[in-house]
């Protein structure tokens, strides 16, 4: 059974004055525990793919099922990591961290003990009584992923989550979230400019073309990179190789100014 299926999805924005076809004809599908990205250009769609799988948009045409389950609303088990951490200020990061769970009135002894589990994996033990502007940038963010994951979302969809980070924090948070990721044996959706990103993370990228965008072609991404933690991934003999097909493949597409 396919754990995320999308079945020939096609959307169009009508404004008062136009149409802007975004997705023409994409079909995927996401096992269980798997890691995809999604990489291609600025405006290819991919927000839009992100929208319709949560159920906040209806696609024009086509249909998604999560858990063999027609996805027709909102999803509330879905999980983000995005470019803000949107960490309230004026909360603790512990009190943060336990806002999700306390709104939906399932925080108990056994997911308190997993929140202690996570603020280990992500070594935030110690931070737990300060503000959020006591923390460092990526410390936010693995505070952010830690109130995401407390909550056991289904499927974990991650927009750029590193895209606001200087470098040197942007690979030991993508060390961390890949780690954590496995061990909690999540399935997690990648949106990405960044090829190495795309690569060192996931288990299999899609690649898609702009305008209406399409999936232009999957990578699957070689075992002993999926192996490797990102960093290791990243300076595996491998790594330069399916770099470079990547590449040539989105110039392929067109270069564009983003790039
Ligand atoms: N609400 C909307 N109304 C009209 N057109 C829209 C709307 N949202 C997105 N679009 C258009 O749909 C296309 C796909 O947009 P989308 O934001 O999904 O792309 P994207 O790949 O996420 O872009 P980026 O990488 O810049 O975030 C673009 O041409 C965009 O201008």
């Amino acid at each position: 059974m396919d754990f995320l299926k999308i079945d020939r999805i096609h959307h169009t924005y009508f404004t008062k004055t136009s149409a802007v076809t975004a997705l023409s004809d994409v079909s995927l599908t996401v096992e269980e525990g798997e890691f995809v990205s999604f990489l291609g250009p600025s405006g290819c769609g991919k927000t839009t793919l992100l929208s319709i799988i949560a159920g906040l948009l209806s696609p024009t045409e086509g249909d998604v099922t999560l858990k063999n389950q027609p996805v027709q609303s909102l999803q509330h088990d879905i999980g983000y990591m995005l470019q803000q951490d949107y960490l309230f200020p004026w909360k603790t990061i512990e009190e943060n961290i336990l806002l999700g769970l306390k709104v939906a009135g399932r925080l108990n002894e056994e997911n308190r003990e997993t929140t202690i589990r996570l603020l280990e994996e992500m070594g935030l033990v110690g931070v737990e009584s300060q503000f959020p502007k006591q923390l460092s940038g990526g410390m936010r963010q693995r505070a952010a992923l830690v109130r995401t994951l407390a909550t056991e979302p289904k499927l974990l969809m991650l927009d750029e989550p590193f895209s606001a980070l200087d470098y040197q924090t942007k690979l030991k948070l993508e060390d961390l979230v890949s780690n954590t990721l496995k061990s909690f044996k999540k399935t997690a959706i990648l949106v990405t400019h960044d090829i190495g990103e795309a690569i060192a993370m996931s288990d299999r990228v899609f690649l898609f073309s702009a305008g209406p965008g399409q999936i232009h072609k999957t990578f699957i991404i070689p075992k002993e990179l999926r192996d490797s933690t990102p960093f290791d991934a990243r300076n595996h003999p491998a790594y330069s190789d399916i770099f470079q097909t990547i590449w040539k493949e989105l110039e392929s597409l067109g270069t564009k100014d983003e790039y």
